[in-house]
Parts: C-alpha cells; structure tokens; sequence
C-alpha cells in the first residue's frame, strides 16, 4: 500500500487501516514486594492502531508499558508478540524486534545537541564496530550517511531543523518531548510506547504533539500504545482505551463505549472508593 493510500485510510476513521493482532498481553499479573501494580489483565494491541491506558494515579498504566518492552517481568500471564511467546524479553531485544518508547520523564543527554540525541536511537541499527571503523573506513562512512540522512528525515518530520544544534537541556520543556519523540523514531519502530507524551504541556504544545502522533500513525503506519491523562486528547485520538485501576482492568473498547461505562466513570469520579 501506498503511504497516501495508508494515510486516506486513516482519514476516513473507518477501521479499515487496523490489522492484525501484533501484541497480545494475556492475564498478566505483577507485583513488587506486597503490591500487586497490575492483577490478571489481559488486552491486545492490534497492528497500526492508536491503544491508549488510562486509569488515576497509581493504577499500574506504566507498569504495563514496562511489561510490554520487557523492563518487568510478570509473575503470571503470557505475552505473545506477532503470534509468538515472549516470557523474559528484556528492552534491548524488545527494541531489537521494533518496539520503541518514551518515558514519563524526559529522558535525553541534556548537554547533546538535538541531532546528536536523535543520532542515539540509531545505535541498535548500527552494524559497523569500531573495529569495522578502522579497518573498513569506506563501509562506515557509508553507513553514516545513512544514518545521518535517516536522522535528518526524523528532524523535518517533527519540523525541529532550526534547533538541530541546540543542546537540548536549553530547550522549552514541549520541545524536548518532541525530541524524545524523535529519538525513539530514529530507531523505525513498528511498535512506539508513549508514557504521557503531552504531560506538562500547554495547550499549543499539546495540539502539535497529538499532529505528530497521528502523522506518525498515518503516514508510517507506527502502532502507538500511549498512556495519557489529558481525557480530551485521549478520547479524541485513540481508536481503543483500556482502563486500568488499582492494578485492575475495569473497561476496553472505543472512547464513546469507555466514556460511558459506569465503573470508569465511577474510578474517575472516586465514587467506587
Ligand atoms: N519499581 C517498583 N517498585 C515498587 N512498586 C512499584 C514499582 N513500580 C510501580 N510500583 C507500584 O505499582 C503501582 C502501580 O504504579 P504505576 O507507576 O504503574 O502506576 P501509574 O498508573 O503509571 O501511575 P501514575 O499515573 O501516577 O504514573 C503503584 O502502587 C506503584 O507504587
């Protein structure tokens, strides 16, 4: 398919861009110590989606991401990824495999331009050591370029060409999540995990971010599981939520089935506590 085509797909919020099944989390429980953070849930992801987790504080929606790329390992549940089980994946075969993701709180080399800082989620691409380096100069170069040039499409994608340079702790904080986007872009991921991508941002901020996740999805087809408390963003862009709370699943579906189920509406009220 075409990206125009993926992308008039998208447009027409007909569902006909959704795929497969690529990642299925089956009754997955995780505890730390006493607490149980996440208690037999099980949701899947289906290919080119827009998945959000939501739930109030403390209600495991990090934990699960963490399950999801492998940082924690379920005490109980199986993971399938594309069809195959997946117990101990750790993050850097998860990122390996396609999985890429952001973090709550920003997490760059604060003292590195914004190039340099997208340059770092190339790494796993690079197949040239340092050994290769010395001894096969012309393959590495040539292997830098393409990195460069693919870091320099992630840049003008998130339209960051005038602050390529800038070390990125000299950034407003909306930029830096921006460059944290992009990061986790350099590395082509078919699967990206945002953990409150637009937190702490004012509402211009918030209005590009969400462009950008939604270009992200239509135009590389990039299956998004996002975590994000702003209600309004999350109903507006998500093709299916799934609630957490205390650890628990209380409801799954379309944001107009979610919005309207009576135990989400009573955890967000704080009625059912
Ligand atoms: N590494 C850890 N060690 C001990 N307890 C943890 C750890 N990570 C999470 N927890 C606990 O698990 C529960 C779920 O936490 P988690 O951070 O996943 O929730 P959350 O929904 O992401 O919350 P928030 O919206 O505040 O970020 C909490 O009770 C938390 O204290």
């Amino acid at each position: 398919m075409m990206m125009n085509d993926m992308a008039q797909d998208a447009a027409t919020g007909d569902g006909r861009r959704i795929g497969e099944v690529i990642l299925d989390l089956q009754h997955i429980s995780l505890s730390f110590g006493g607490v149980n953070a996440l208690t037999d849930i099980s949701f899947d992801v289906r290919e080119h989606e827009i998945r959000s987790i939501i739930g109030p504080n403390g209600a495991g929606k990090s934990s699960m991401l963490n399950v999801m790329n492998g940082v924690y390992h379920p005490q109980k549940g199986n993971i399938l990824f594309r069809g195959e089980p997946r117990q101990k994946m750790d993050p850097h075969t998860a990122a390996a495999q396609g999985i890429a993701r952001t973090f709550q709180n920003i997490a760059l080399f604060k003292g590195m331009s914004v190039l340099d800082n997208i340059m770092t989620g190339r790494n796993l691409k690079m197949k040239c050591s340092l050994l290769e380096h010395a001894l096969f100069w012309g393959r590495a170069q040539r292997e830098e370029i393409e990195h460069r040039r693919k870091v320099e499409e992630v840049i003008d994608f998130l339209e960051i060409q005038s602050i390529r340079k800038t070390p990125v702790g000299r950034l407003p904080y909306g930029l830096q999540k921006r460059v944290e986007l992009g990061r986790a872009l350099a590395a082509e991921p078919t699967l990206l995990l945002l953990d409150e991508p637009m937190a702490g941002m004012n509402v211009e901020e918030k209005q590009d971010m969400c462009r950008f996740i939604l270009d992200v999805n239509d135009q590389f087809g990039t299956t998004i599981v996002l975590i994000e408390h702003d209600m309004g963003v999350v109903m507006d862009i998500s093709d299916r939520v799934v609630v957490l709370d205390y650890g628990k699943k209380i409801g799954d579906g379309p944001p107009d089935e979610v919005k309207n189920n009576a135990d989400v509406i009573a955890a967000y009220l704080g009625t059912s506590h």
